[in-house]
């Protein structure tokens, strides 16, 4: 079993350059499979999810060259396969591929996702959305097997702002006959992400990035190029990261404007923040006072940096409470952190958060960000060596995370 090592204490200082979205990469590799011709995406990330989604459009017959931070999909041999079971069941976004062959064959069938299940997740709008745009929609066995004589556009009230089914009717969407129109759609720069794609490949859509998107379906998508944007939640965690070890880091190669709640809530707490064109520069202080936080849909704070945020909030003088509003239950790293001398209580929704000092101590990741949570703490843990179980968690979504964490100063290898 691999294990992240960890001795904490030291500030965090120097520059780290922040990769592709994982949330992007992940929907923009399937929305590959609508096209006719190769698509080439740059600014890929180096994950665990994107070399197994890359694996799934092999298994539908794309040809893969996956070179550095560049991917090429060629889809020309591509074909609707049903995947039950397998990599399917390893990441969340395998979802996307009902969407994307609907699209493109009018029938899919693909197992439930996996991913990081920290309470149930369902898919029900996903469903719903297929449904509206005529798709016949069946449960063989626990997989989704998904059929449309002809797909046609639709109006689709989501029930709840789901970044998941937004994607994945406008994929399904982008080939259908006539107009999709998405009401109460979320907004999350991914979404923008993939729309941008979608438009580039020859598709008809306006309105991403809004409460509405309007989708003109059209007969055929081409290949072309496309740059990643970068990712928000990995450019969080170390702005985290920095002001949780009272250190001094330029976090490089990221969008400014889609930090902008966390940005806001670490000066509140009296972070140090510099934002330049592509960068934000994060000082650390002696001292924090304590915020409330609510996770929320974009343009709020990210559900994605709570867990993360929860270790910062332990350095902070106070009480804290950080509430998610995204995820009724999405708690699993606080009894990891207070294994490691934090106080915190979780009432409903709530995490009560008071100041600690925190020790090291031998710890497991039980999802992705509960994983960027417990490298938080641990680096702010003093004197010996933190264990972080569950590194195949944090492998999904952080790039060269221990190249880029020792770079920065940080005592950290693999065990
Ligand atoms: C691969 C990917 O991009 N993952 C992100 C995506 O997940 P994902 O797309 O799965 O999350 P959603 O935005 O769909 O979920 C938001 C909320 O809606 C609920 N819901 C969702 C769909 C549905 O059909 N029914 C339903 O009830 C969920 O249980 C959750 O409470 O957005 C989440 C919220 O920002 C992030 O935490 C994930 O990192
Ligand atoms: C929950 C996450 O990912 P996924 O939806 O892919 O499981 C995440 O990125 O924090």
């Amino acid at each position: 079993m691999e294990k992240l090592m960890i001795a904490g204490g030291r500030p965090l200082r120097g520059t780290v350059q922040i990769s592709g979205a994982k949330n992007s990469a992940i929907a923009l590799i399937p929305a590959a499979v609508l096209s006719e011709t190769p698509v080439t995406l740059d600014n890929l990330p180096a994950l665990s999810d994107v070399a197994i989604y890359c694996e799934l459009l092999q298994e539908l017959g794309c040809s893969v060259d996956w070179n550095g931070d560049e991917l090429s999909i060629d889809p020309t041999h591509i074909r609707s396969v049903p995947m039950p079971n397998g990599n399917v069941k390893k990441l969340r976004a395998s979802y996307y591929l009902m969407g994307a062959l609907l699209g493109r064959f009018g029938e899919a069938h693909i197992g439930m996702p996996g991913g990081c299940n920290f309470e149930p997740r369902p898919i029900d709008q996903h469903i719903k959305g297929f449904e509206a745009l005529g798709a016949v929609v069946t449960n063989e066995n626990g997989a989704l097997h998904l059929r449309a004589k002809e797909l046609r556009g639709a109006k689709i009230y989501l029930d709840v702002v789901s970044v998941g089914a937004t994607i994945n009717i406008m994929l399904a969407a982008a080939r259908a006959k006539g107009t999709t129109v998405i009401e109460n759609a979320a907004k999350e720069p991914e979404i923008i992400d993939v729309a941008t794609l979608l438009s580039s490949m020859g598709a008809k859509i306006k309105g991403a990035g809004t409460e509405t998107i309007r989708i003109e379906g059209v007969e055929s998508m081409h290949g072309c190029r496309h740059s990643i944007i970068p990712d928000r939640i990995q450019a969080g965690t170390y702005m985290i990261a920095a002001a949780a070890t009272k250190g001094d880091v330029l976090i490089d190669n990221i969008i400014p404007k889609h930090m902008e709640a966390l940005t806001a809530k670490m000066q509140e707490m009296g972070v140090h923040i510099y934002e330049m064109d592509e960068a934000i520069r994060v000082v650390g202080q002696p001292e924090y006072q304590s915020v409330d936080v609510k996770a929320l849909v974009y343009p709020g704070f990210a559900t994605d940096l709570q867990s993360p945020m929860t270790s910062l909030l332990t350095q902070a003088r106070g009480v804290s409470i950080l509430t998610d509003q995204v995820y009724s239950n999405r708690f699993k790293h606080i009894p990891e952190l207070n294994r490691m001398g934090a106080k915190i209580k979780v009432e409903g929704r709530s995490a009560i958060i008071e100041h600690a000092e925190l020790h090291p101590a031998k710890v497991k990741a039980s999802d992705l960000r509960a994983g960027a949570s417990l490298i938080i703490a641990a680096l702010t843990a003093k004197e010996g060596v933190t264990e972080v179980t569950g590194v195949e968690f944090i492998d999904r979504g952080y790039d060269r995370i221990v190249e880029n964490l020792s770079a920065l100063g940080a005592e950290v290898w693999r065990e």
